[in-house]
């Protein structure tokens, strides 16, 4: 990104905080210009001395130095509250937008990008910005206008002595922009590393079994000593950089003290400078040194900043794939009967070579039961995935109720289906919780009757804390058949006319599951339902089973249907009853 484009962005962030920002900078020119009056003050004081000075109009300069100087530093605790506040509330407003953002993206963009980097863009990046519009802004306006206002009052005393005392900034200037990109790509390297170690940290405590399971708790170590190395090493010359910057400047700026003073202290003894002006020009080059030093800080955190842009904005740029039509087509949830049709469907993964789904075409009715069943890596979940679209497909391949899918607004379109995927999530709060996240305003008692239904009514009763009970990393843990019904109740709970299980019914036995899938079938009959398993006695139960092979539907009929031809059902079912005899 060019850094016009850059500031472009620094410039449409603070925008909407463009009062607290002008009250900080202008609140910036009040101290400076204090800054400026009060040394006038003392020289006129110095001056003086040597003259007759009444006790009474010392004090009245006293007394005025100390109110001025008050003043000063009301002002300007006033303007770093403005200011960094607007660093503050750029923050907020960035973290918004980030985690919104990211809730519009569709599942796939998450495989592509690890978690720990999209943490570090959220967490350190958002902070980096928020420093360089806090601090790096205060410093620029700061340093700006102690120097618009300073320099002139400093030349107007003696031209030649600001002038050789000014000579050294050029080289200060010369020594910070050497250093800019150095610390620049230091930045980026130190970003990477902490984002690396954060997707190793989420990844081992995640797998935690899995690493005790094959006893890799040395190779994790090493893993992590290694990243941590990285780290550290990022940090060190980071570190270096910065401590061999900020001295040079602070050794520059005390050499041009040094000239003054040198320089001054002749012209004092030549009778040629008054010992006020001499007294004003070392208080003016002294408050010149913290914000030339500072100006050092202020590239840092605009390097940081500069690499922190880039990486939100790459997030923030990347566009939905899966959004709503321009054409949508009205299809509120509780009009739709439930028909699913699909005509040539296919869909190939990006990256992937081979099709998913290839040239898929079926009709499922209102109400009806359908099993999927078929090998492992065949498409099944591919083709649950398409229905909600949660993949990205084309338009006019499947229908709802004879309306194309990309054209129902998604609200709509996903308002219809209730979805248990493969994995049973459940987020670490209240089993209610879980069980109401489709709808939160249902009633304890229709909560139950969807526990019920989900058989996990009974076991729910006997934990601790009933409906109230926590699970997840904050709370209990529940066996892989409980998470399976939990996931299940919840998708019971919002009625929706057409339902989805992908092989959501795993890991509860044959028996259990097929009464379960009585039961969805007994509490409303007009309910489409697609189910999809490797449980073939379930199946069995179903209306019709469609079996999937390499992307494609290659038989289709009742179960008795099924098994009086050849094919790769009776295959399944012939392997499915040897292991049945084998259990
Ligand atoms: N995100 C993805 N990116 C690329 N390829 C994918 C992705 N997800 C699935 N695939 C591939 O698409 C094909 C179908 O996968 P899918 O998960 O739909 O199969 P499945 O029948 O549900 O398998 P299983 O019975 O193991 O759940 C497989 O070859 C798989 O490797």
């Amino acid at each position: 990104m060019a850094t016009t484009r850059r500031l472009a962005k620094l410039v449409a962030y603070l925008r909407p905080h463009w009062k607290e920002a002008t009250l900080g900078i202008i609140a910036l020119l009040a101290v400076n210009g204090l800054g400026v009056y009060i040394p006038l003050l003392i020289r006129s004081v110095v001056n003086k001395l040597s003259e007759d000075l009444t006790y009474q109009q010392l004090l009245h300069y006293v007394l005025l130095i100390i109110s001025l100087t008050s003043a000063m530093w009301l002002i300007r605790m006033a303007s770093r509250i403005w200011i960094f506040g607007v660093g503050r509330k750029v923050e907020f407003e960035l973290k918004q937008k980030i985690f919104e953002h990211l809730l519009k993206l569709e599942p796939a963009y998450f495989t592509t990008c690890s978690v720990g980097n999209l943490i570090s863009r959220a967490t350190s990046d958002v902070d980096n910005i928020r420093r360089l519009l806090g601090f790096a802004v205060l410093t620029l306006a700061n340093t700006f206008f102690a120097y618009a206002l300073t320099l002139p009052v400093m030349l107007s005393i003696n031209v030649n002595l600001t002038l050789a005392s000014l000579l050294i900034y050029p080289f200060m200037f010369l020594l910070v922009y050497s250093f800019g990109n150095r610390l620049r790509d230091q930045q980026l390297k130190l970003q990477e590393s902490i984002a690396d170690m954060s997707q190793l940290i989420q990844e081992d405590v995640s797998g935690i079994s899995l690493i005790k399971i094959y006893a890799q708790e040395k190779n994790e170590q090493r893993e992590f000593a290694k990243k941590n190395h990285n780290l550290l090493k990022a940090n060190l010359k980071l570190t270096q950089s910065n401590t061999t910057l900020f001295p040079l400047i602070g050794g520059l700026a005390s050499i041009s003290s040094l000239i003054i003073i040198w320089l001054g202290g002749n012209r004092i003894s030549s009778g040629s400078l008054a010992v006020g002006d001499f007294v004003t020009l070392l208080i003016y080059l002294e408050r010149l040194i913290f914000p030339t030093a500072l100006l050092g800080f202020t590239v840092t955190a605009y390097q940081r900043g500069e690499v922190s842009i880039d990486r939100i904005e790459s997030i923030l740029n990347v566009q939905p794939k899966i959004c709503n039509s321009s054409q949508l087509i009205g299809l509120p949830p509780s009009s739709v009967k439930g028909k699913i049709t699909a005509k040539n469907l296919s869909y190939t993964y990006p990256d992937s070579l081979s099709p998913a789904l290839d040239n898929i075409n079926f009709t499922i009715n209102p109400g009806e039961l359908v099993a999927i069943v078929g090998p492992i890596g065949s498409g099944k979940s591919t083709l649950a995935s398409s229905l909600p679209r949660l993949i990205d497909i084309n338009p006019e391949q499947l229908f709802l109720d004879g309306v194309d899918i990309t054209q129902i607004s998604l609200s709509d379109l996903r308002g219809a289906i209730a979805y248990v995927p493969q994995d049973s999530f459940l987020f670490s709060t209240t089993i209610k919780n879980n069980i109401c996240y489709g709808d939160p305003t249902r009633e304890e008692t229709e909560i139950e009757e969807a526990a019920q239904q989900s058989q996990i009514h009974s076991e729910i009763i006997n934990f601790p804390q009933q409906y109230q009970t926590i699970v997840g990393e904050k709370g209990i843990a529940l066996s892989g058949g409980q998470r399976q019904r939990t996931s299940l109740a919840r998708a019971m709970l919002i009625d929706a006319p057409v339902l989805i299980l992908d092989d959501s019914l795993s890991s509860i036995d044959n028996q259990n599951a097929t009464s379960i899938i009585r039961n969805i079938l007994a509490k409303k009959r007009l309910r489409t339902v697609i189910f999809i398993t490797h449980q073939l006695p379930v199946a069995a139960a179903c209306d019709r089973i469609f079996v999937i092979d390499k992307g494609k539907i290659v038989q289709m009929g009742t179960q008795m249907e099924l098994l009086q031809q050849p094919g790769l059902y009776k295959t399944l079912w012939g392997q499915n009853q040897i292991e049945e005899l084998l259990h």
